[in-house]
């Protein structure tokens, strides 16, 4: 049977006028719930943001943009926090959004209250293309999985193989040039790290910095991954509009950087199953039970993949592991040790300082006890990490509603609603710049602070709490090694042009214009004569 036109456009209408009295109906139920839920705590509402047209939010993002084109958004965030306190509302494209810098917040956002509040839902368009869903984009049972497979891998003692970075630091220093050129040290710093990371997680290095007389065995695989990372910043930003971009490139550099992974995560497995059967015969031939698979594979240069198929065989997560680890190691250590050096160059009190105290281990290669004992070198890491740091921000969506400790009402000291949904930002750049807890010079950079500084919640580069970052320890020790043999090399450093620090926000946070300088060596170094 045939319905003629008129009576579909009836049916039509009626499904249209039902399905938007049921939502309106739903919508008020759940305002009045959440009304009743929020009076039951005792919250009043945090400052809203001044916004022309508040449910939109359209002006803040003409705003917000036009201060990323000018590297200023961070300074934007700090004045609204001059504003409007420690805790305000904002409304971006409907959606609620909540900006804190209330270590009360801070506390209950990552720690008392962390599983209300869910990493995903910001971090799918993103990166599911590129990592799959895993310890970074994953909330509940699936990040626990995730979390309890790899955290084995970050005992301390697994760190200190400084061994790793030998062959590749001397590539690096192979790119310095002759006294009096320029260098971007910002790209050097992305190459180091890309090339020890993949040597570390895959036990293949991307070869970025390899002289162009070595053939690498995986020439696309810098530049594909470096464009799915740029990728993955402007999914970030253009959020559910990424759909209607032309995909092409992406989906070519993904499956590459897929197939690099794929191809490491195979040859694990496969060593892992060849050492198995050794192992299994070793012990047939003595007769003895004693001794397990581990032990018979050789220590000294076990990779990351090498571990992880000590505790899982599964190839999909184990491809996911290391390639979560990438992306979220590669980048942030490169940022920090460009953020470090870019001080370095420009203050002149605080570079002989450091060198002192590198000179006491009278040129020899440090150590991870060395490293543990150099203060000073500690007080400029973390000083470089407060002032800028690696990853500025952290963003949450409220997986329920909820309530935040702080930031309500006229004193600003009542709790707050948090209606589910609500994106939750915590600009890490502002909390650390806090003259509350830092005092008035709080933009300084001043390692000598460090000397008797306690900070608690009012620095937290790696975050705190359940989802504190992983590789800490294995950031900090790769820029510490990085720092000190580059100072083994160095007499002296100057910036090639004079201007400040300028935020370039990608996945992490670098210098805007790069870290060039020029360096003058020590006379009895070989990197004073440049090979490249
Ligand atoms: C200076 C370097 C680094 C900084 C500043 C840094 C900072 C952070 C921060 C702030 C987070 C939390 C992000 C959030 O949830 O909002 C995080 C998470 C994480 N980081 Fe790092 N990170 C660094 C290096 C590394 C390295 C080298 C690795 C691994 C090789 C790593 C592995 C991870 C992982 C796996 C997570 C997710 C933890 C989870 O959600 O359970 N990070 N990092």
């Amino acid at each position: 049977m045939v319905l003629p036109l008129d009576s579909i456009r009836v049916i039509a209408l009626v499904a249209i006028f039902a399905s938007t009295l049921f939502k309106t109906f739903q919508g008020i139920i759940r305002h009045r719930r959440a009304q009743a839920f929020a009076e039951a705590h005792g919250c009043e509402p945090a400052p809203k943001r001044r916004q022309k047209w508040y449910y939109f939010g359209a002006d803040t993002l003409v705003e917000s943009y036009r201060h990323k084109k000018q590297f200023h958004y961070l300074e934007l965030l700090q004045q609204n926090f001059t504003e409007y306190g420690l805790t305000y509302t904002s409304s971006v494209l409907g959606t609620s959004k909540l900006t804190t810098i209330d270590p009360a917040n801070v506390e209950a956002i990552l720690k008392t209250q962390w599983s209300d509040f869910l990493a995903r839902p910001a971090r799918k368009i993103p990166l599911d293309g590129l990592v799959g869903p895993g310890i970074l984009t994953a909330d509940g049972n699936l990040w626990s999985t995730h979390r309890k497979l790899m955290q084995p891998s970050f005992k301390r003692k697994s760190l200190e193989d400084f061994g790793l970075y030998d062959e590749h630091f001397e590539r690096l220093l192979q790119h310095f040039p002759t006294p009096g050129q320029v260098i971007d040290l910002q790209n050097l710093f992305f190459g180091f790290t890309l090339d020890t990371s993949t040597q570390h997680l895959f036990g293949c290095s991307s070869g970025t910095l390899a002289p162009s007389s070595v053939v690498s065995p995986e020439p696309a695989l810098a530049g594909a991954f470096d464009r799915s990372q740029r990728a993955a910043v402007e999914k970030f930003a253009l959020g559910w509009a990424d759909r209607f971009r032309p995909q092409l490139q992406y989906w070519r550099d993904t499956s590459r950087v897929h197939r690099f992974a794929d191809r490491y995560v195979k040859l694990a497995l496969q060593r892992k199953r060849d050492n198995n059967d050794a192992s299994l015969e070793k012990q047939e031939s003595k007769g003895t039970s004693e001794g397990s698979a581990s032990a018979s594979l050789p220590r000294a240069r076990l990779n990351f993949l090498d571990e992880l198929c000590e505790r899982t065989q599964n190839h999909d997560d184990i491809r996911k592991g290391a390639l979560h680890m990438l992306v979220a190691g590669r980048d942030s250590t490169a940022s920090l040790l460009s953020n470090l050096w870019f001080m370095l160059a420009r203050d002149k009190r605080v570079w002989h300082k450091l060198k002192e105290e590198v000179d006491a281990l009278q040129g020899a290669q440090p150590g991870s006890e060395n490293l543990r004992d150099m203060t000073y070198l500690r007080f400029c890491i973390n000083e470089s990490l407060r002032c800028h740091p690696a990853i500025p921000w952290s963003l949450r969506a409220a997986g329920q509603d909820t309530t935040l400790p702080s930031g309500g009402g006229s004193d600003q000291k009542s709790p707050i609603f948090v209606k589910a949904g609500t994106t939750v930002l915590i600009p890490l750049y502002c909390l650390h710049r806090r003259v509350e807890f830092w005092g008035a010079d709080a933009d300084r950079f001043y390692p000598e602070r460090w000397e008797d500084a306690k900070p608690g919640w009012s620095y937290i580069p790696f975050l705190a709490g359940p989802r504190m970052c992983l590789g800490y320890q294995f950031a900090i020790n790769t820029a510490s090694y990085v720092t000190v043999r580059m100072i083994q090399e160095l007499e002296s450093i100057s910036p090639a042009a004079e201007g400040p620090w300028k935020e370039e926000l990608g996945l992490s946070m670098a210098s805007a214009d790069g870290v060039h300088v020029r360096l003058a060596y020590r006379k009895d170094k070989a990197s004073a004569v440049p090979h490249m």
